[in-house]
């Protein structure tokens, strides 16, 4: 009988422990997590298992961070179900991070879109390290010798193609190849990359310039270069349709300083300075990239908080461009500001639509002159009007892959030069 007791006993004592174990795991599993005592704040309590992933509603990301910032600052944290995501916004913190921060934070997650971009995302948007400061010089050294010539041999090449996969560089790199001659000047990125691997070869100084980072880098650049600088168009084109003082006085301004017989080319680039001045405003107001975002590689101090190890940051670009105490009527476009008393251009820090710091855009420079000869020869011969007269389209972007505007449509009428 005591046998029996006993092993009742112990049979008892084991299942609570068990159960005690396993109310235990569950707990520490479904608890919030403890990510340290000196982080930025949280704007609300968090959740069981969710952390703050109940704040993402109907809302857009915009708006949702914007209400965010307005409780907990303009550091502040959220966990994303265990996951430590710390937003920065306003153009010092933004500025501190990509900038001063770098040895931290110096590269971007890993996003699912390289894996088809990049062989093994490697390209030079997702790369890493030695890789990326590989891909990155030597991209960028060709982008400059090349600037505006037939980067890719893009004439002959949209011809032919369409679809982003391994028809699209691979056999271009092919054709190159074959017609690749090392004593020559390179005629396109793929030759001027191909000349640099063997000059490396030669030094014996070659790492990671091959040919399966050479067909990712094509891609990243292809992808990260066109669908921002259409959408940049798109954005300016809306914004004179709903200004038409302002393209008025990039005309009168393109008939003062080069007339009409002629296209404009990059020597006319300084004296047009108010078409400069609204393609800044116009990148400005739109941030077509609005939010970055860096994984942390060793804990840093940010505004007194203690940002850990593996946080993910999400910077604010947004905030850099709206903020009210860097720009006066944030809201309002007004290319003016821009300009000083005598018309010449000024030098604002905090216009930063390509970035900041090491991981800034490559193809800034590029995409400059790309929309200054595009657009200076937009409004040089037509005026832009809505599709309906009187009918201005929508302002209002929306959120996809960049900030974009709602479609519109633009009746472009020629202009005259007395018009
Ligand atoms: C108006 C046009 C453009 C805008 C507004 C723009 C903006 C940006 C921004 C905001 C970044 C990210 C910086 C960061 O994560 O901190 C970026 C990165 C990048 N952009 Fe652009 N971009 C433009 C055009 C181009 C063009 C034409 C090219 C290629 C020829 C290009 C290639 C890249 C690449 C490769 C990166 C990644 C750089 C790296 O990680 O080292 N972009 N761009």
């Amino acid at each position: 009988m005591a046998d029996l007791k006993d092993s009742i006993g112990i049979t008892w004592a084991l299942a609570s422990a068990l159960i005690g174990l396993l109310v235990y795991k569950a707990w520490s599993w479904i608890k919030p997590r403890n990510f340290g005592h000196n982080i930025p704040p949280f704007p609300a309590p968090r959740k069981l298992l969710l952390g703050h992933l109940h704040l993402y509603t109907a809302k857009s990301e915009l708006e949702t961070i914007k209400a965010l910032r307005d409780k907990a600052g303009d550091v502040f944290s959220l966990d994303l179900a265990g996951n430590l995501l710390v937003v920065v916004n306003g153009f010092e913190n933004v500025k501190e991070v990509l900038v001063k921060r770098w040895n931290e934070a110096p590269d971007r997650p890993h996003s699912s879109v390289p894996s088809y971009i990049g062989e093994d995302n490697q390209e030079v948007i997702d790369s890493r390290g030695d890789n990326w400061v590989q891909q990155r010089s030597t991209s960028m050294l060709i982008l400059r010798s090349f600037g505006m010539g037939d980067l890719f041999g893009m004439k002959e090449f949209l011809n032919n193609l369409v679809r982003l996969n391994d028809s699209f560089s691979k056999p271009h790199i092919a054709e190159a190849k074959k017609t690749f001659d090392p004593n020559k000047d390179p005629t396109c990125y793929i030759t001027a990359y191909l000349q640099k691997m063997q000059e490396e070869n030669a030094k014996g100084t070659q790492k990671n310039l091959d040919d399966k980072n050479l067909t990712s880098n094509i891609r990243g650049l292809f992808l990260g270069g066109s669908e921002i600088t259409s959408t940049s168009i798109y954005w300016f084109v809306l914004h004179c349709i709903n200004h038409p003082n302002v393209q008025d006085k990039i005309f009168e301004e393109i008939s003062a300083k080069l007339g009409h017989d002629r296209l404009p080319n990059m020597s006319d680039k300084a004296s047009l300075v108010y078409l400069e001045a609204t393609i800044r405003e116009s990148l400005r107001l739109a941030t077509l990239a609005p939010f970055r975002m860096r994984t942390v590689q060793q804990e840093f101090n940010l505004k007194g908080y203690t940002v850990p190890k593996d946080t993910l940051l999400l910077i604010n670009m947004r905030s850099a461009h709206h903020d009210s105490d860097t720009w006066a009527d944030p809201d309002k476009f007004r290319p003016e500001r821009y300009l000083d008393d005598t018309g010449n251009l000024l030098k604002i820090e905090a216009h930063i639509p390509f970035g900041l710091g090491k991981r800034s855009c490559l193809g800034e420079a590029m995409a400059k002159m790309e929309l200054f000869l595009f657009l200076a020869a937009l409004c040089q011969r037509f005026r832009m009007e809505p599709e309906i007269p009187g009918e201005f389209p929508s302002m209002k972007g929306k959120m996809e892959i960049l900030f974009s505007p709602q479609t519109y449509k633009v009746r472009l009428v020629a202009r005259q030069p007395s018009m």
